[in-house]
């Protein structure tokens, strides 16, 4: 169960992908694939550039179709209406104000804003006092911020998250990484990345994505809980192996 602090509670479902194959023509990308994302965890997904990485996440939000097998929702409701997204760009509206962007979906679907909700995640990604602001005005950080701000402002339970911060200068991003898995907690997030310290530090489970036709290998397990500090010697580790399996899958 996830309670936000206005008193809204979600159970988190557990996303089931079973049998999932895709082709293009006569390419496999990928075959058979059968994997579990826990309700309320983080799992990174890792691979090679052009290994099915995007590809996988589009299915999982509905996005594009698969050429064979299941997405589901272990309590049984559709995944794809579930979803909320963040990617490498922060895509916020320049001509819009931090607080416009933050309630951008009501605004998208023509519903009446919950401003105090937008104020509260305003003030827990750490801009208060930029609400007003445009986004051209704010460092890259500050706007990462505030993408994840409206993230959670749509209290979706599932998050998918494509190289949300690859655009980040290594501190910001430490910064950033941290925020976001505490706010992420309990939400049931895929966070794609190309970057091993990224995955060891947010998640409670690894998916590698390698071959062709690519399959997954979900033996890593990184001990303890995200996020987990920098220097963590569980972290250091794993993240070593993580990436010498990447360098051996990429040849
Ligand atoms: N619409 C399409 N038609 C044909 N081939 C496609 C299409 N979309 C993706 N592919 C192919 O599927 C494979 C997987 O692409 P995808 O973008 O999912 O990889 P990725 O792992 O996300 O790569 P990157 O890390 O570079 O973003 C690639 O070989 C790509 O060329």
């Amino acid at each position: 169960m996830n309670s936000d602090p206005l008193g809204h509670q979600q159970i988190m479902p557990t996303i089931q992908v079973r049998e999932l194959t895709l082709r293009f023509g006569q390419k496999v990308v990928f075959e058979r694939l059968n994997f579990d994302i826990p309700g309320g965890q983080i799992v990174a997904l890792l691979g090679a550039s052009g290994v099915g990485k995007s590809s996988l996440l589009k299915i999982i939000a509905g996005l594009a179709p698969a050429s064979a097998g299941q997405v589901t929702a272990s309590d049984g409701l559709p995944v794809a209406s579930r979803i909320a997204w963040m990617g490498q760009k922060d895509l916020l509206y320049p001509w819009l104000t931090i607080e416009e962007n933050v309630m951008l979906g009501p605004r998208l679907r023509g519903e009446k804003p919950d401003r105090a909700w937008a104020t509260h995640l305003i003030e827990r990604v750490g801009l208060s006092g930029y609400g007003q602001a445009l986004p051209a005005t704010l460092s890259g950080g500050m706007r990462q911020r505030a993408a994840i701000a409206r993230t959670l402002y749509e209290r979706q339970p599932i998050v998918l998250m494509d190289e949300p911060f690859s655009a980040l200068d290594a501190i910001t991003r430490a910064t950033i990484q941290t925020l976001a898995a505490e706010l992420l907690a309990q939400h049931t997030v895929l966070l794609i990345t190309h970057d091993p310290l990224e995955a060891c530090r947010l998640s409670h489970r690894l998916l590698v994505l390698s071959g062709h036709p690519a399959r997954i290998d979900d033996t890593h397990i990184v001990a303890g809980l995200p996020p987990r500090a920098p220097d963590d010697l569980h972290l250091l580790k794993s993240q070593g192996e993580l990436l010498q399996q990447l360098m051996r899958a990429a040849g």
